[in-house]
């Protein structure tokens, strides 16, 4: 077995098991050196990260080892100062990209495997294609911007920031964009990754005092042809990496190589994020994807039904499409949930009745409204007998003016929409709204009554 292929499966086996941040501080700094029958040597960059690993680590690594290898395995941990295994050491490319160079096989004129390709393809999920996205009118702006962009990389609109709500499909048009990116051109250096990966890839590298390990990250991304960011949204608040992935874009877009973004918002609705970001997000293409219509939903209930192999009748299906709405990805747990209880109880021609039992609680779930702005000045001023207008409204009474502060409160806790977007569904500047957040937030520490009405207002707004 290729060594790379047993290191790519044992970070796999691993990154499960371990939190995101122990396993970006002591595991990927590692490196796999030489298996000698069943034993692995592993460079650790420094003593004190050997020290851990070894105390730490080591039999959970060995164990998934052992997995991997179906035998008994041991693992030896070195440093790099340790000559022994030098001439399996890893080398780095002009451009920062890492490759095992075992001299005897380069020796023999083998290639060196590309360590970093590898682990990015394990990253994409071989389902999400475009041969496997369902077009319908909620995402075909997307799509032809999506493809358009697979085919011309950095020609046709960069960047691509693509936004809608949760489980819509942003994630799987992004891998989609990478797939045929790569099979378009196999030497192309794709990246995908979440914001969140990229925060803490960064956090691994500013902890790690050698600047190597900073400037290893640094080239990794400026040395790239595409870069896919997948819920940039996270990045909002978090100054440093910001700032990272500034310059990051400012070098890949100076160089035309392509970029593309998934957020669940706009770039101007993003909570705390920095003009100078919004305003480079902006310079491409944005491309929305809105919720499915019935048709779109009957049409990804079946393709996903033909991808299963099982036996799920029309009229299901449709009633599946009817009732739920809010996402594709309730609608294929909808459908998984249906094809589950007719394996389980064994009734391969599972009948409308059964199906909507086996549903009944994935609609219920479906029936609740999302929490947005408007739903919560409808419960606000519904409360307070007052109307939706009045929260908007010039009116400074106190009977309008204390509910208006309460339900901006609420919208700033309730919801992730930036102070913008609330502001604008008041029609008040931000600093009113900051003003009345602060307002109720003391109040509410002050009063343990008042405290009790918010929660109940919670409540109500939570199960609507
Ligand atoms: N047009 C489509 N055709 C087929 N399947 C789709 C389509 N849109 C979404 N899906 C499926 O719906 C599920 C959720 O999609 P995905 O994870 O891409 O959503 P997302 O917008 O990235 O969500 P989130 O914002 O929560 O990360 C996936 O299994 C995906 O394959």
């Amino acid at each position: 077995m290729d060594l790379n292929l047993i290191w790519t499966e044992f970070l796999s086996g691993l990154e499960v098991n371990m939190s995101d941040v122990a396993f970006n501080t002591w595991i990927e700094p590692l490196e796999p050196i030489k298996l000698i029958s069943s034993e692995l040597i592993i460079s650790a960059p420094n003593g004190f990260t050997k020290k851990m690993i070894e105390s730490k680590y080591l039999n959970d690594m060995i164990g998934i080892l052992s997995i991997i290898l179906k035998k008994d395995a041991t693992i030896k941990i070195i440093l790099p100062t340790d000559n022994t295994y030098k001439q399996y050491q890893v080398r780095t490319k002009p451009g920062g990209q890492q490759y095992f160079a075992d001299l005897t096989e380069n020796n023999n004129g083998k290639k060196p495997i590309d360590v970093e390709k590898i682990k990015m393809e394990q990253m994409l999920n071989p389902k999400y294609t475009f041969d496997t996205f369902v077009k319908g009118k909620s995402n075909e702006f997307a799509l032809s911007a999506a493809l358009a962009v697979s085919k011309n990389p950095a020609s046709a609109y960069n960047p691509l920031f693509i936004y809608g709500g949760p489980g819509l499909g942003k994630t799987h048009l992004m891998q989609a964009c990478a797939h045929e990116i790569i099979d378009h051109n196999p030497e192309a250096k794709v990246v995908y990754l979440s914001s969140e990966k990229f925060v803490n890839e960064l956090i691994s590298s500013i902890g790690d005092r050698s600047n190597k390990k900073n400037s290893a990250f640094r080239n990794k991304y400026r040395n790239i042809d595409v870069l896919l960011i997948d819920d940039i949204q996270f990045i909002a608040g978090k100054t440093g990496t910001q700032e990272e992935f500034f310059h990051t874009f400012n070098d890949l877009y100076a160089q035309n190589k392509q970029i593309i973004i998934s957020s669940d918002k706009p770039p101007k609705e993003i909570k705390d994020l920095e003009e100078r970001l919004i305003s480079r997000f902006e310079w491409g293409l944005m491309a929305d994807i809105q919720l499915p219509d019935y048709e779109t939903r009957v049409a990804i209930l079946q393709a996903k039904l033909n991808m299963e192999n099982a036996n799920i009748s029309r009229d299901i299906l449709e009633y599946i499409a009817m009732n739920v709405k809010s996402n594709i990805r309730e609608l294929e747990g909808a459908l998984m949930t249906v094809i589950a209880h007719s394996k389980l109880l064994n009734e391969p021609n599972i009948d409308l009745e059964r199906a909507k039992i086996a549903l009944r609680k994935v609609i219920a779930e479906n029936e609740k409204r999302p929490i947005t702005l408007d739903l919560i000045q409808e419960i606000v001023a519904d409360q307070y007998h007052i109307t939706v207008s009045d929260l908007s409204s010039k009116n400074r009474s106190k009977q309008i003016a204390y509910p208006r502060q309460i339900a901006m409160y609420l919208c700033r806790n309730l919801t992730d929409s930036s102070l913008i977007a609330i502001a604008n569904s008041f029609n008040r500047d931000h600093t009113t709204i900051m003003h009345g957040v602060d307002k109720i937030s003391k109040d509410i520490s002050n009063d343990e009554n008042f405290e009790k009405e918010i929660n109940e207002l919670i409540d109500l707004i939570k199960n609507e």
